[in-house]
């Protein structure tokens, strides 16, 4: 089978990516995604201006149908993975960014257009606007403003990883913004914000930061990220390509991504649940359902989703 993917300037010999955030934090996170066989190309954790430490744990939770998290955006600082990515030979990287303020985004962008760095950064919008507001991909207002911003002075390769929408006009109104900028792809979805799990055993809530509020991932949250990718695939303007991320637990689900526009497919809460070697499996599955439907490459059924 041919898997081979092309994203901006970059291509990839398969659809495959870890999600951010998901075994990718430390030197030896990404050293072990440099060695795993199947999964074509590095995502970084979102990095910010200064260290963090992050959330006091628990603050990741697995479930038999997914996960939780409010991890607080633990990372080495911007400059670590920056240099990583710089460093980086065996499979191309991208990027991931994220900023606690619009400002802060700047900053952090502005280093990266100055460095080396000739691969693809990828913006995290859901993070926290200003005190008050909802996060910046919520405010559509800011989030133009803030690719304005970006746009004035970033001429590499660049997308946006977004959080999922639930309201037909949503999808209309953020597709409306980011088809005015020459972003090189869209990465949906990220965790469904904001859910809850009650350990009832314990009366309890499961994670300790935000009196228990997390971000939802794995199985439960598929039919929500197939969604975000078609919408946002039947919006968008050609050239930009769709990352999809989200439920992916089996080889289906990577076609279902794929069928409904994804260009290439990110796998984070099965990565704990199973080790990296999901890579392996998910590419093997995926293999013989192209096999068994007669497609060649991933062109033959991109984005063919059918209507009734
Ligand atoms: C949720 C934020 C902390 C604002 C951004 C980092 C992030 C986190 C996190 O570090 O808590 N978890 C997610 O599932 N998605 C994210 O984008």
């Amino acid at each position: 089978k041919n898997l081979t993917t092309q994203l901006a300037n970059v291509t990839f010999d398969g659809p495959l990516l870890n999600a951010s955030g998901i075994h990718c934090q430390t030197s030896a996170e990404l050293a072990d995604l440099a060695n795993t066989s199947n999964l074509a190309g590095i995502v970084t954790k979102s990095a910010t201006l200064f260290p963090r430490k992050g959330n006091e744990n628990p603050r990741y939770h697995d479930l038999p149908y997914g996960s939780i998290n409010s991890m607080g955006l633990p990372n080495l600082g911007y400059p670590f993975y920056l240099d990583y990515v710089q460093q980086e030979k065996a499979k191309p990287t991208i990027l991931s960014v994220a900023g606690l303020s619009a400002d802060d985004v700047i900053e952090v962008l502005s280093d990266i257009q100055d460095s080396k760095y000739q691969g693809i950064t990828e913006l995290n919008l859901s993070c926290p606007n200003v005190p008050g507001k909802p996060q910046t991909a919520y405010d559509f207002v800011a989030t133009r403003k803030v690719l304005e911003r970006v746009f004035e002075f970033f001429t590499k390769p660049i997308g946006v990883k977004l959080p999922p929408y639930f309201d037909l006009v949503h999808f209309d109104q953020i597709a409306a913004v980011l088809n005015d900028f020459p972003i090189t792809h869209v990465n949906t979805v990220n965790s469904v914000g904001n859910g809850l799990v009650v350990d009832v055993a314990k009366e309890q809530v499961v994670t300790k930061a935000k009196g228990g509020f997390g971000g939802l991932g794995g199985a439960m949250i598929l039919p929500t990220a197939l969604a975000n990718v078609r919408a946002l695939r039947q919006r968008l303007n050609d050239n930009i390509a769709i990352i999809g991320t989200g439920g992916v637990t089996t080889g289906a689900d990577v076609f279902a991504h794929i069928l409904c526009g994804a260009d290439m497919v990110s796998v984070g809460t099965q990565v704990i649940k199973e080790g990296l070697g999901v890579y392996d499996r998910l590419t093997q599955e995926l293999e013989a359902l192209m096999t068994e439907k007669g497609y060649e490459r991933l062109a033959d059924f991109r984005g063919q989703l059918r209507e009734l």
